[in-house]
């Protein structure tokens, strides 16, 4: 059983929810293009919780995130509200700031089954950066809105790894319960990470996040055979075995100079440390005239197109180590999925894990999609969670400390 609260406390501990104000957490943090963001399997998820409470009475305040300050993904969740009305049947209201007169206002003229998502957290400044849940508290946002609820539910496993007030800050000023997701996510994130097996255990990385994968390999390093990678991060690593890839080619994008800088060092010293579990890509997919392309990374002489895939050999090599393993985890994207000519890597290896008899995890709020726009079948994977960095986390043993002050304050 889950050592936290969850709904149906609150339900216990509460004899008229259509006077109880709740301020709901969930993670819909998802792809944006062209600044429109993208449904994914997050909404759905969510959509469940937010009915439930709004079929019991509760006036639901919900508080996300989307993308990180500077990036392209980071937008109002104004456009948020129209894809999770799609699972609804009931209407979402916005506001366009996170706490304050103007917001208590709106929470306080909510009525029973309403549904109010406040403004982006990451757009108050004291969401950011991590700090230790006493610290997030104390915060302006936290003491504010607190001040105008009646309970707090966090139903963001998939942000869980993660110390940000929205996620950490409530418990202590608030009854504090476990949403849906948090629970069903929990639960088999935490059974995942306490099974063992016999034969190899394979983890393909990649996706955009250095610092997500550096964590796990550091963390996992005894207990994971393979390390295959790819994506973005691999890029990076292939920079750090002296291949010339692994930077922006344009000042558009900042996928790669700021992760480099930051985590140069440490990439180097995995790869010198644990060479011989880490496999890089062999060759590489980049958009030549609107066509696929591939090159030989021992062919690259320098990096003059975007990078968008790993190459068809690769992903052949990866499948073959797939076809042997007894476990194979994903977390992040081995490609840019969302364009067909470079979801290649993504489905080849999504499909061999299908093929196969090993156990199963495929992880990532945006990876996890790749299973349903590519037409494969869920019931082939074991385990297809909406969090990527928080699932991946839950099998090193680390803590998650959103889950670990709701457990606190669960006592
Ligand atoms: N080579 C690449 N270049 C640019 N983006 C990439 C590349 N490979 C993967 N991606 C992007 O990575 C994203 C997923 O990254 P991330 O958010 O870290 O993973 P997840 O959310 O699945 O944990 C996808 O949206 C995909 O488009
Ligand atoms: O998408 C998320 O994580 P994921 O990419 O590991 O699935 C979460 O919303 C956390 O986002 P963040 O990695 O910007 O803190």
């Amino acid at each position: 059983m889950p050592s936290f609260d969850t709904i149906d406390t609150l339900n216990d501990d509460t004899d008229a929810p259509a006077e109880k104000r709740v301020l709901l957490r969930v993670d819909i943090n998802s792809p944006v293009s062209d600044g429109i963001v993208q449904d994914n399997r997050r909404f759905e998820r969510h959509a469940r919780t937010i009915q439930e409470l709004s079929n019991a009475g509760y006036h639901t305040i919900l508080l996300a995130h989307q993308g990180r300050p500077g990036g392209d993904a980071f937008i109002s969740l104004e456009g948020h509200t129209a894809v999770l009305e799609k699972y609804l049947d009931c209407e979402v209201n916005f506001i366009d700031d996170t706490h304050g007169k103007r917001v208590a206002k709106a929470i306080n003229a909510t009525e029973s089954g309403d549904v109010l998502l406040l403004e982006n957290t990451r757009m108050c400044e004291d969401e950011l950066p991590e700090a230790d849940p006493n610290i997030k508290a104390n915060t302006a946002f936290v003491q504010s809105l607190s001040k105008h609820v009646d309970a707090y539910i966090n139903d963001a496993y998939s942000s869980a790894h993660r110390s940000h007030a929205s996620l950490v800050g409530f418990p202590s000023m608030l009854p504090s319960y476990a949403g849906r997701v948090m629970e069903t996510e929990y639960h088999a994130n935490t059974a995942i990470g306490q099974k063992e097996f016999d034969g190899t255990v394979v983890m393909t990385l990649g996706g955009t996040k250095a610092t997500d994968v550096i964590d796990v390999i550091n963390n996992l390093a005894g207990s994971v055979d393979r390390f295959l990678l790819d994506g973005v991060v691999g890029e990076l690593f292939l920079r750090a075995s002296n291949v010339p890839v692994g930077f922006d080619i344009t000042s558009e994008t900042d996928r790669y100079d700021a992760q480099w800088k930051h985590n140069s060092k440490v990439i180097k010293s995995i790869l010198t440390e644990h060479s011989d579990q880490i496999t890089l890509a062999s060759d590489l997919a980049y958009n030549e005239a609107g066509e696929r392309a591939e090159i030989a990374v021992d062919s690259i002489i320098e990096k003059s197109v975007s990078f968008m895939d790993i190459g068809t050999t690769t992903a052949e090599s990866y499948a073959e180590v797939i076809r042997d393993a007894d476990a194979v985890f994903v977390k992040g994207a081995l490609g840019v999925f969302e364009t067909e000519a470079f979801a290649k890597g993504t489905v080849r290896v999504l499909e061999a894990i299908a093929d196969s008899n090993c156990f199963s995890v495929v992880g990532g709020g945006d990876t996890s999609r790749a299973i349903g726009m590519y037409d494969m079948n869920r019931a082939d994977f074991d385990h297809v969670s909406i969090a990527g960095g928080a699932y991946i986390r839950a099998l090193t043993g680390q803590p998650l400390v959103g889950v670990e002050v709701l457990k606190s304050e669960s006592i």
